[in-house]
């Protein structure tokens, strides 16, 4: 058996990074080495910099720090919250050799990633998650941007970090829903490449759901090792990226529908891949006892396994055309063969997507 490893690296060639998860290593560690040029400039938000932005201060000893704290919540990744950062950039007089930090969730993570992208023709940047979802997911792998009311994460660009530093000791002060909403593109690594890691869940969810250090750092690991792995080889999304959508065309429907209130990403997401499970049962891929194992894993993990009251398979069909994966106006989904095992496709039998979008919407149960 190979020794555990809690230092990987998203393989890039030149643009190799490492992915640190380690406990304590938020204050601890000495990140000025990563810095490029002497100015810093941490983004995080009003909830979260109370909490750690003195510690990620002091990981940049010698740095000339700054930072920009912006208003929380999904309803925030807009051109008006991505400018509050280039003016504060221009105002402290920050140049090409600055470097951004990204303390945060998986929102400040993407708008970092974004500002970092375009300021000047591009600066580097640094990713420190402080939420489930941006420890396992959002840090990793260089999807960056923000959303256009009618398209989740419509505006973007792929923009690599140059190190990622995951403390899960910031998870203790994250609220119970957050964790949740996390755990469900956890679940989702399970579910598209990797069923040992499934059964794994399955075993510890308990465990996970009441925060045990060592399932959770293991969690953490293999969710990372997964979608390292994914980037790797294939960074821009020209094929097997595709897969960690599943669940995403319709999650992303959800949050475009609630105005990005209401609907944390990881809960749209949770019953996204309730819905696309359902798809692959009527396409006679999946059975009934595996969707009943994806549902209870769901519920296990305190996410909803249902879309919003209200939202109704004419709203599903008109924002689902409004997806990066469409080509040709035909909707993309992430189905799955099996269970640890998804493809991407758009052919799929239209009665049985129909058929999926009027049980959700009308639920049986
Ligand atoms: N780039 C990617 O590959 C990728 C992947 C997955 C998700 N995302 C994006 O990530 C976003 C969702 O990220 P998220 O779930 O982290 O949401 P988030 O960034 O909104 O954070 C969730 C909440 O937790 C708070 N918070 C953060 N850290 C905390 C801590 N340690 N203690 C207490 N509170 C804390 C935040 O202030 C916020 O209120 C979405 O915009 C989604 O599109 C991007
Ligand atoms: O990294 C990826 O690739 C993903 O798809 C990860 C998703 O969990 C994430 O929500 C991503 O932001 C969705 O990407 P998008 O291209 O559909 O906006
Ligand atoms: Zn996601």
């Amino acid at each position: 058996m190979q020794p555990k490893q809690d230092h990987l690296n998203v393989e890039l060639g030149e643009r190799r990074y490492p992915i640190v998860i380690e406990e304590g290593s938020l204050g601890r560690m000495d990140l000025s080495p990563w810095v490029t040029g002497e100015q810093v400039l941490i983004v995080s938000n009003e909830t979260v910099a109370p909490l750690y932005l003195e510690q990620a201060r002091a990981s940049f000893p010698g740095c000339r720090v700054d930072e920009v704290i912006l208003p929380d919540g999904e309803r925030y990744k807009t051109w008006e919250t991505l400018n509050r950062i280039f003016d504060v950039l221009i105002d402290k007089q920050h140049t090409r050799r600055t470097t951004l930090v990204a303390l945060g969730g998986g929102v400040i993570g993407d708008i970092t990633g974004f500002a970092a992208a375009t300021w000047q023709r591009g600066v580097d940047f640094i990713q420190i998650p402080t939420t489930l979802l941006a420890q396992v997911d959002a840090s990793v792998g260089g999807k960056t941007g923000i959303n256009h009311p009618q398209g989740k994460n419509m505006i973007g660009a792929f923009h690599q970090p140059r190190i990622v530093v995951a403390d899960p000791l910031t998870l203790g002060s994250l609220p119970p829903t957050e964790m949740a909403a996390g755990m469900a593109e956890v679940i989702k690594y399970g579910l598209i490449r990797d069923e040992h890691f499934l059964s794994w869940l399955e075993e510890h969810m308990d465990h996970l759901m009441a925060m045990q250090p060592e399932p959770l750092k293991e969690a953490i690991r293999r969710s990372c090792e997964c979608k390292a792995a994914i980037v790797a080889e294939d960074e821009r999304e020209a094929g097997v990226r595709a897969l960690l959508n599943l669940g995403h065309t319709f999650g992303h429907a959800i949050e475009t529908h609630t105005g990005y209130s209401d609907w944390l990403h990881g809960e749209a997401v949770a019953a996204g891949m309730m819905m696309a499970t359902d798809l692959s049962e009527r396409l006679g891929y999946l059975n009934y006892n595996d969707s009943v194992r994806v549902r209870q894993l769901l519920i296990r993990a305190r996410l909803p396994v249902n879309p919003p009251e209200g939202m109704s398979p004419v709203h599903f069909r008109a924002l689902m055309q409004v997806d990066k994966k469409n080509v040709s106006g035909r909707v993309r989904l992430v189905l799955l063969r099996a269970l640890g095992d998804a493809f991407v496709t758009e052919d799929f039998d239209p009665e049985a997507f129909e058929a999926t979008l009027n049980h959700f919407c009308h639920p049986l149960d």
